[in-house]
């Protein structure tokens, strides 16, 4: 136990000059030369003075402040360290039994946490070997521990550049948000931060290396009772400590070590909290379609969805801003449009895709234009290094999609399809179903989604582009993609046991006279599975514009209903926007569920909804998870979505490409090229 004592009064290291003309240094260094007549030291005086001080030992009298600051960026690092990777690099203790742990392969959920200790573990060990060796270059001296500390900057300066430049993603944001999100469970989120795990672990050692220089130098300075980075050892010595509740003056020891712990704290706090803050992205949207030809309003839904205070749906590092819209057709109508969806006053209206694509404002570019168009147009977003998110059906066909892909990685850009149904919670809870075993193996699908309208009537004139061949209208690529989506999550995605395959596929086909769109399409699917997984599993998906989904029905059917030997889970009332699931198990179990739609809430006067179907009041669309998806994919690093990766969008295109080839439905070649640009 420490002897109480007042701040050591330790003879200073050098005594203020003299007022002699030549001064000669206490510790017998060179004199200074001096300014006779100005009676200073001249500069070349200055120097030596400043560079012989470097050579003194430090004065120990105030030595101590630089190591509680210490404590403080320990509490910080520590926190930021374990929000990003779960794992310290200051406070060992913690490391040595995450590493423990690793033994018995937990804990369940961080397989790898006993890596990310190990490299940590290393690189403090490390640190402490260099750091103290110091000791045969006079370890106290001004400059020696100028340098140290120096290092130790330096090193947690490039920590930091890593993760500002999002180059290590673990440390480019937050955990906080993923870990109550959406429903995200903390699995999710380490997913979420399986990539980039290479490089996270460079900063891991980074700050792990510096750290042990703090304790290393608290030893030095012989300021054992604050190690910077230990606070077991730190409790226990304070609260031992008989002389706990001595006066302020007189108890230097406690002080510090009182001091020290407050000081971790505080850092920790701090640490928490910038992390928050600096979680928060700025997104830039930028839609290319504007209000439009009289009925679809995709553009404005969901531009007005990704507006919607993100917090209302539990999200809190990122923010959507719309900073620019265009259109192909005028600049007026561009401006009207970031009026409507109330962009704020500095979003630039563009009159063309060319100007919008130039903007450097622009982080991320929406595509919800025609079908037949969105080939050029992501190709001209991606050349132009811009990241995209582009609306179903993505391309016309696979050619383009494995094209577009191909051009996203060669640029180094985000590219996404926008299937909004995707990326609902909803989403979540049906691939958590199949993978938790519930229903047993999953051995078929069927989906339908309809719109029950007649194109006679709804589409007069053929121009729409819902039947309109010249925009790659009918049934298939608007609807059909839908009710392919569930078979896909379902048999392709959440049932991963081997390496998905292709599906096999038959197909029907009814043209629309006036235009020759397809009006209904009946696609039959096989997913090769080994006979160990259950066999081939089977999907009927099913799309009509003229029969089915009539919004009539007072209770409709399941649109969806996935099964398995043990049960089945049914969506409800359509396969693009369910809002209501239930489970029925073989045993009797049934589980119904209502999804809502988080929004600004009743009061709020805010209504968002497809076309001419309002929402109720604050209830958004639904759109903002995929934006938010888009967002996440950006701060992580990642140049795909994590619910609907290029590889599959590519492969459902492939299916669509054999369905209208056993249809035959081909669009006009201009459409159906891959060459780039092509005016339409
Ligand atoms: N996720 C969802 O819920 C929905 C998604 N969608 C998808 O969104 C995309 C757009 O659909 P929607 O908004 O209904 O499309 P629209 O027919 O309303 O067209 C959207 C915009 O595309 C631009 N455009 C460019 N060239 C043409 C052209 N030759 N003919 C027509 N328009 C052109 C127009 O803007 P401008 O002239 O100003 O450039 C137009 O306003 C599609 O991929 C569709 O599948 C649609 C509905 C719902
Ligand atoms: O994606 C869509 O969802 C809703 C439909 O009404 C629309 O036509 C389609 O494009």
């Amino acid at each position: 136990m420490e002897a109480p004592g007042k701040r050591e009064m330790l003879p200073p290291a050098s005594t203020p000059f003299p007022v002699t003309l030549l001064r000669q240094q206490p510790n017998g260094r060179q004199p200074i030369a001096m300014d006779h007549q100005q009676n200073r030291p001249t500069k070349h005086g200055l120097r030596q003075g400043f560079l012989s001080r470097l050579r003194d030992d430090v004065n120990l009298s105030w030595a101590d402040i630089p190591m509680l600051a210490c404590s403080y960026l320990s509490g910080l690092i520590d926190s930021v360290a374990f929000n990003a990777r779960s794992v310290f690099v200051s406070m060992q203790t913690g490391n040595t039994i995450f590493l423990a742990l690793g033994a018995a392969n937990l804990p369940s959920g961080a397989p790898l946490m006993w890596l990310s200790a190990l490299v940590s573990l290393c690189a403090f060990w490390l640190g402490c070997y260099f750091f103290a060796s110091t000791r045969h270059f006079h370890p106290r001296r001004k400059m020696t521990l100028s340098i140290c500390f120096l290092i130790q900057a330096i090193l947690i300066f490039i920590a930091a550049l890593l993760g500002q430049m999002r180059i290590a993603p673990g440390f480019s944001y937050s955990l906080l948000e993923s870990n109550s999100n959406q429903d995200g469970t903390e699995e999710q989120a380490s997913e979420r931060k399986g990539d980039g795990f290479g490089i996270d672990l460079v900063v891991v050692a980074l700050l792990a290396f510096q750290s042990s220089g703090q304790i290393v130098l608290s030893r030095v300075l012989g300021f054992n009772e604050i190690p910077t980075n230990v606070v077991t050892s730190l409790y226990c010595d304070l609260l031992s400590d008989h002389n706990l509740f001595a006066p302020l003056g007189d108890n230097v020891k406690r002080n510090r070590r009182l001091t020290a712990v407050v000081l971790l704290l505080v850092g920790g706090i701090s640490g928490g909290w910038l992390q928050r803050s600096s979680a928060v992205i700025s997104l830039i949207w930028n839609p290319f379609a504007s209000l439009s030809h009289e009925n679809e309003l995709t553009m404005r839904n969901s531009t007005k969805d990704m507006l919607v205070d993100p917090k209302t749906r539990g999200v809190t590092s990122i923010r959507h801003t719309v900073v620019a819209a265009a259109s192909s057709s005028s600049k007026s109508r561009a401006e009207a449009f970031l009026q409507e969806v109330g962009a704020t006053s500095s979003a630039a209206a563009y009159g063309s895709y060319h100007e919008l694509v130039q903007d450097p404002n622009v982080e991320i570019i929406y595509v919800a234009t025609p079908h037949s168009h969105h080939y050029q147009n992501v190709m001209l977003c991606l050349e132009a290094g811009k990241n995209v998110l582009c609306e179903k059906a993505f391309t016309v066909n696979a050619q383009q999609a494995r094209k577009l892909a191909e051009k996203a990685k060669e640029k180094g850009c985000l590219l996404m399809e926008a299937l909004w149904t995707r990326h609902f919670p909803l989403a979540d809870y049906v691939r958590d179903t199949i993978s938790s075993g519930k229903l047993g193996v999953i051995s078929r699908v069927i989906s339908d989604c309809s719109m029950g309208l007649s194109p006679e009537t709804s589409f007069k004139d053929g121009k729409h582009r819902m039947v309109n061949a010249d925009l790659a209208g009918g049934a298939l690529l608007d609807m059909g993609i839908y009710a392919l989506t569930w078979p896909f999550l379902a048999l392709y995605d959440a049932q991963q046991t081997q390496q998905p395959k292709q599906p096999r596929v038959l197909a029907m086909m009814n043209k629309y006279q006036q235009t020759s769109a397809d009006e209904t399409t009946t696609m039959i699917l096989a997913f090769p599975r080994d006979a160990s997984a259950g066999g081939d599993a089977h999907a009927v998906a099913t799309t009509s514009i003229r029969v089915g989904g009539f919004r009539s029905d007072p209770n409709p059917q399941a649109s969806v209903r996935i099964q398995g030997d043990l049960g089945e889970i049914q969506l409800f009332p359509s396969a693009q926007n369910p809002k209501s699931t239930k489970i029925i198990l073989k045993d009797g179990t049934v589980e119904e569920r209502t999804w809502e739609k988080p929004g600004p809430g009743k009061g709020s006067g805010w209504y968002n909804g497809f076309g001419p179907y309002k929402n109720p009041e604050g209830e958004g669309q639904g759109m903002f998870w995929e934006a938010d998806e888009a967002a996440f994919a950006l701060i992580e690093g990642r140049n795909e979505g994590k619910h609907l990766k290029l590889d599959e969008t590519i492969i459902m295109m492939e299916v669509m490409d054999e369905v209208r080839r056993q249809g035959g439905l081909a669009y006009s070649e201009n459409i159906e090229t891959t060459d780039y640009p092509v005016d339409l």
